[in-house]
């Protein structure tokens, strides 16, 4: 069984950008994180990030083929801009879990509403990057259910 852990704009910069509301973890701690808790619970995994919609959007349509049973996704700042993100996860038909480091309820008004949240199993966010390793235990148990 295969997750697939997408990572949208700026997350890049995860451990530099914005410390006190991001953390100090980097993108490659989370996705080392990520890789070695997905193989503990049995799963094989894959990570992703691009600051690129339309890159985003063909890795999504990939995942249609390449045998990705659940998409875990931080869509950073296209949560609350992307039709189009949204249109694609819907189009593949993939199981998502929508990830935000910080909670953005607490945040500015424009991050309020998610594009994503509306086709999502479910919406983890405010947790920090724990936040990825809670999806990573939802999905091994929707997995294993099925
Ligand atoms: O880039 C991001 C990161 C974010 O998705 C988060 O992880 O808290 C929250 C978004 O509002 C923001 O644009």
């Amino acid at each position: 069984m295969r997750v697939l852990l997408l990572n949208g704009p700026n997350l890049n910069l995860l451990g530099t950008r914005e410390p006190h509301i991001y953390g100090a973890d980097t993108l490659a701690d989370v996705e080392q994180r990520f890789a070695a808790e997905a193989s503990a619970l049995g799963l094989q995994s894959e990570c992703f990030q691009t600051n690129h919609e339309g890159q985003m959007i063909d890795r999504i349509h990939a995942a249609r083929l390449d045998g990705t049973a659940f998409i875990v996704i931080n869509p950073g700042g296209w949560t609350h801009t992307s039709v189009a993100l949204r249109d694609a996860l819907a189009g593949v038909a993939i199981p998502v879990v929508e990830v935000h480091v910080s909670n953005v309820h607490r945040r500015e008004a424009f991050r309020h509403h998610s594009y994503i949240s509306g086709i999502a199993e479910g919406v983890i966010a405010g947790l920090g990057v724990f936040g990825y390793s809670a999806a990573l235990q939802f999905v091994a148990g929707r997995l294993r259910a099925s």
